[in-house]
């Protein structure tokens, strides 16, 4: 359930009259999610997303997730932009939380991922990529190689009760990626959260990309390695070469 903070009738009307988007018709907590607290927001204009940002989200980060979803639609990414209020800003505060309103986008994610639906991913990952390339703001990637150990570390005592010799094989292969890794790759803006609960299609037609609150600069490799993972194989665990495509 991802709503973690509670938000007061007449502090919300309050914050949306900070906006020109009309006066509030609806508005309704969202389940799906893990990170922030999301409400379904509908107004006399429209449908909004609107996002308060949880304790894992650091504040000093948000400026680059803003930024780049608004940098993104403007170089013509189907992704949510965010509205700006009657001052200019895209963040404000609400219910004790920094807090976004986002445009909403249509569509639903896909539970069982075609080739067709893999190929449109493929597409929209290196438009991302394209339209990255000249977002000014930097945020280095906190979930790579050098804090797979730190967080390895947290729950290292435990990991045999999971599997016996589970602590011992990840140990080794963090070495070996710790030694290995391929720093050298092409680099830029990434999602780096591109699982299909973060693709919506319209039929069989992808319409959007949601949820930029991992994203960051790293190799493009990491956005694909997570593509692969999480899109090409199939229930019964087969990898399946046509949906990675070339
Ligand atoms: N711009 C948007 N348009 C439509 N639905 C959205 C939008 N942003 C979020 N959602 C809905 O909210 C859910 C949670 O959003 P997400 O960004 O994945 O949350 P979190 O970062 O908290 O995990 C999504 O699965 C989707 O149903
Ligand atoms: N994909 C992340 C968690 C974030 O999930 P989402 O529901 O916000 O896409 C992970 O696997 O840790």
């Amino acid at each position: 359930m991802a709503v973690y903070t509670e938000v007061a009738d007449e502090e919300l009307a309050a914050f949306v009259a900070g906006y020109d988007i009309g006066g509030l018709v609806s508005f309704k907590g969202i389940a799906e999610g893990v990170e922030n607290s999301n409400f379904l927001l509908r107004t006399e204009t429209g449908s909004f997303i609107l996002t308060l940002y949880e304790k894992r989200v650091r504040e000093s980060d948000l400026p680059f997730f803003v930024g780049l979803m608004e940098h993104l639609a403007a170089g013509g990414l189907n992704c949510p932009t965010p509205v700006r209020d009657r001052n200019g800003e895209a963040l404000g505060r609400l219910a004790g939380r920094p807090a976004a309103i986002v445009t909403f986008l249509d569509g639903m994610w896909v539970r069982r991922p075609k080739v067709a639906h893999c190929a449109q991913v493929g597409e929209a990952l290196a438009d991302l990529h394209a339209a990255g390339a000249d977002f000014s703001i930097v945020r280095d990637n906190a979930l790579s190689v050098g804090g797979w150990r730190p967080l390895f570390e947290l729950s290292a005592a435990r990991a045999d009760e999971v599997l016996q010799g589970l602590g011992a094989e990840i140990e080794a292969e963090l070495d070996h990626l710790e030694r290995h890794w391929p720093g050298e790759l092409p680099k830029g803006v990434i999602h780096a959260d591109l699982f299909p609960d973060n693709v919506f299609f319209l039929g069989d037609r992808l319409s959007g990309l949601i949820d930029f609150y991992f994203a960051c600069n790293d190799l493009f490799a990491y956005d694909l390695a997570i593509c692969i993972n999480a899109w090409c194989f199939e229930p019964d665990r087969q990898f399946n070469v046509t949906k990675r495509g070339r």
